[in-house]
């Protein structure tokens, strides 16, 4: 048994956030025809081909009939025949009078084995001559007023002929020219079918994408405002160069997965009214060596022919890796594309217009070559958006969308620290296609919690649980909602649920009021507290212990790992740095600092210390408010998810007061000191 509680909607390594959605950015990824289909289209070709050369050959009147010798020879000494065409042993002749052949004498005595030929008849022929044909055989022709002729006789022939022969390749070779103008013209294939050194760049713009302006960005406002000088200058670029100033040439747009880097790079593009040159570095870099420089090359060459414009790279860290540093085998491919880009900053004066922007999520391992005065120098950080920033994006991608009158996007907002633009669309997404399966007219405020629960934690799971295994899920889960209402500095309860799901038998949700950038020491010892109230709650009721609070012990092992190491918090040791700072967008940072021995005993005496008071304070304050926990636990059982408001109802406890919060506004610079969350 299993129940992780207290769970934060944190993005979880599994949101299916992106991909799926109709994004735009990845229509000229694919052919717009299946292979299935080209391959059927294919082979009606072959079969077209087949029974024209059939018809043409076969079915015609003039096909010749083929016959022996001495037919021949009878035809002519009976005048029947007009010319012949030899070539070897075979002739090919016409006759005056149309023949039949076989006749149906003949046919009857037809030796055994012999092929079986339907009579047909026709006004040419081909026979064979015998090898002892003597030179009187001309004189007999001649006699017999046969024209002996130069050129095959059969002239329909030539059609047939170029049909069996070449029929076939004309075809295959017209079909694979067709594909690679369809290609070509989409932009996709064609380049890495014909062109292995031409880019895969797409156009966005010439792909029927919608046009992405400033209006379709909201919540990373800083990230906009710096981007608004590259719109002026797209737009006026003689503003700038007049005075011999530069121009910039590259921007790097650092954050987060999803947070909007691609979106921005459109929105620039789209502003300023220049094409847009999309590639992923990925795309780069195949197995071939020297096509990623070739590609390139070709990225900046249709670019420049097509200035002012934009180049978006995306990832780029996948091929601006430090060199050197890149695992062995591709790392010279890597190299070579990499120096190519470099060679082609370097080229372009800026005045030309075109400007390069680059995102990547791991800005530190980048090559500093990249860095330089005149390539990415300048910077724009794109954060994940807070809370204002949360529900501009949720409006944004609401505005299609009918929401009913108990729609609450600030709350919305405020229940969704972590999530990405991409995630919140997301969400928009997951409510309304839930709101259409219910047959609603409107997307209702349920639906959005149900759509979030469901991408935060996975898909309701049928589980089959005994009473007995409800109640003490029930008793859990309601141990830390008791706990988040009664601790001061604890965040508010949002929700409470029994119901299983993905990997939770029950999940408890806390919402922060705002955005915390900086947490006070009694708010992390209020959610050690609340983390460690499941287990609580269940000694307190079935003094035994389960399995269930495996993560919640994790959670808070690393919340007090974290206040004693990272954050100075142990008195015993001090403002000493124990442990490395985590990167904000890679999660733990490996590696450690050194200490002694004495000081890993202190730290583990330390962490234990503040793990053994939030339990003590924990069950205590459970056993003091028996009553309350008993009435959430039949409420629960009954209702199975119960929000904030039934949760103050049910319980009578007033909302808990809250420590000062910070003034909303105070932010870290960059993504330098931003507290991971816990
Ligand atoms: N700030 C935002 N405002 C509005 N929509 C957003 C925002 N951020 C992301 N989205 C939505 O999420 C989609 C995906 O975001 P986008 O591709 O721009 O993220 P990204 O930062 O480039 O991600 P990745 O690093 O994975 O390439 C966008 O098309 C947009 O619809
Ligand atoms: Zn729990």
């Amino acid at each position: 048994m299993k129940w992780p509680s207290q769970q934060e909607p944190k993005k979880s390594a599994n949101t299916p956030a992106r991909g799926g959605l109709p994004d735009g950015r990845n229509a000229g990824n694919q052919m717009s025809m299946p292979p299935r289909r080209m391959w059927l289209i294919f082979l009606a070709v072959l079969l077209v081909n087949y029974f024209l050369a059939r018809y043409l050959s076969g079915g015609g009147a003039d096909a010749p009939i083929t016959v022996p010798y001495t037919v021949f020879k009878e035809e002519v000494a009976k005048g029947n025949v007009t010319a012949i065409y030899s070539q070897g042993e075979r002739i090919e002749g016409r006759f005056v009078k149309a023949v039949t052949w076989p006749t149906a004498a003949t046919e009857a005595p037809a030796k055994a084995g012999a092929r079986a030929q339907q009579p047909r008849t026709s006004t040419t022929f081909e026979s064979t001559l015998p090898v002892f044909v003597g030179p009187g055989f001309e004189q007999f022709l001649i006699d017999h007023k046969v024209e002996i002729s130069a050129e095959p006789i059969q002239s329909g022939n030539w059609l047939t002929t170029l049909i069996f022969g070449f029929g076939p390749a004309i075809f295959i070779i017209a079909f694979y020219v067709w594909l690679y103008r369809r290609a070509a013209r989409q932009g996709g294939m064609g380049g890495s079918m014909f062109g292995l050194g031409k880019s895969k760049a797409r156009r966005y713009d010439l792909e029927g994408g919608e046009k992405v302006t400033f209006e379709d960005v909201a919540g990373i406002d800083e990230a906009e405002n710096e981007l608004v000088e590259v719109v002026d200058f797209l737009k006026n670029p003689a503003k700038y160069t007049r005075l011999g100033g530069s121009a910039p040439k590259g921007v790097l747009l650092v954050g987060a997965p999803g947070t909007g880097k691609t979106l921005l790079a459109k929105a620039v593009a789209g502003e300023a009214g220049v094409p847009f040159f999309s590639m992923s570095a990925a795309e780069f870099v195949e197995m071939i060596v020297g096509v990623g420089a070739a590609r390139v090359r070709d990225l900046f060459k249709q670019a420049r022919e097509q200035a002012p414009s934009i180049i978006f790279i995306d990832e780029i860290d996948s091929i601006g890796r430090a060199r050197g540093q890149v695992a062995i085998g591709g790392s010279s491919e890597q190299e070579q594309t990499l120096n190519q880009i470099l060679t082609e900053m370097d080229g372009f004066s800026g005045r030309e217009g075109v400007i390069v922007l680059a995102a990547t999520n791991q800005p530190d391992v980048l090559d500093k070559a990249l860095l330089r005065p005149g390539r990415f120098d300048r910077r724009v950080v794109v954060n994940l958006p807070d809370k204002n920033g949360r529900e501009a994006i949720l409006k944004v991608h609401t505005r299609k969308t009918p929401l009913a009158a108990d729609v609450d996007l600030p709350e919305l907002a405020s229940t969704t620290p972590g999530l990405s633009g991409a995630d919140l669309k997301n969400l928009v997404n997951e409510a309304a296609l839930l709101a259409a399966r219910r047959d609603q007219e409107q997307v209702h405020q349920k639906d959005f919690n149900d759509a979030l629960e469901k991408i935060v934690l996975g898909p309701e799971r049928p589980l089959i649980l005994s009473h007995a295994d409800r109640e003490r899920i029930a008793y859990h889960e309601g141990g830390h909602a008791i706990l988040g209402l009664l601790v001061p500095g604890a965040d508010p309860v949002h929700r409470v649920t029994i119901v299983p799901r993905g990997q939770a038998l029950g999940v408890t949700y806390q919402r922060p009021q705002t955005d915390r950038y900086n947490y006070p020491e009694a708010y992390l010892l209020a959610r050690i507290v609340g983390m460690l109230g499941g287990r609580a709650a269940e000694e307190v009721v079935y003094g035994t212990r389960t399995t269930g609070a495996e993560s919640d012990i994790e959670q808070a092992s690393n919340l007090a790992r974290n206040m004693v190491m990272r954050w100075g918090m142990s008195d015993r040791l001090g403002m000493v740095q124990l442990a490395p700072r985590q990167n904000p967008y890679l999660g733990a940072a490996g590696g450690s600092l050194p200490y002694s021995e004495e000081t890993a005993r202190t730290v583990d005496d330390e962490v234990q210390k503040i793990i053994h008071g939030c339990h003590d304070r924990a069950l205590g304050l459970l056993r003091e408010h028996r009553g309350q926990l008993d009435a959430l636990v039949r409420a629960l059982l009954e209702r199975e998810t119960l929000d904030e408001k039934e949760i103050l109802e049910v319980t009578g406890l007033p909302p808990a007061p809250r420590l000062n919060e910070l003034p909303e506004g105070i932010r870290p610079r960059d993504d330098e000191d931003k507290l991971p969350l816990l």
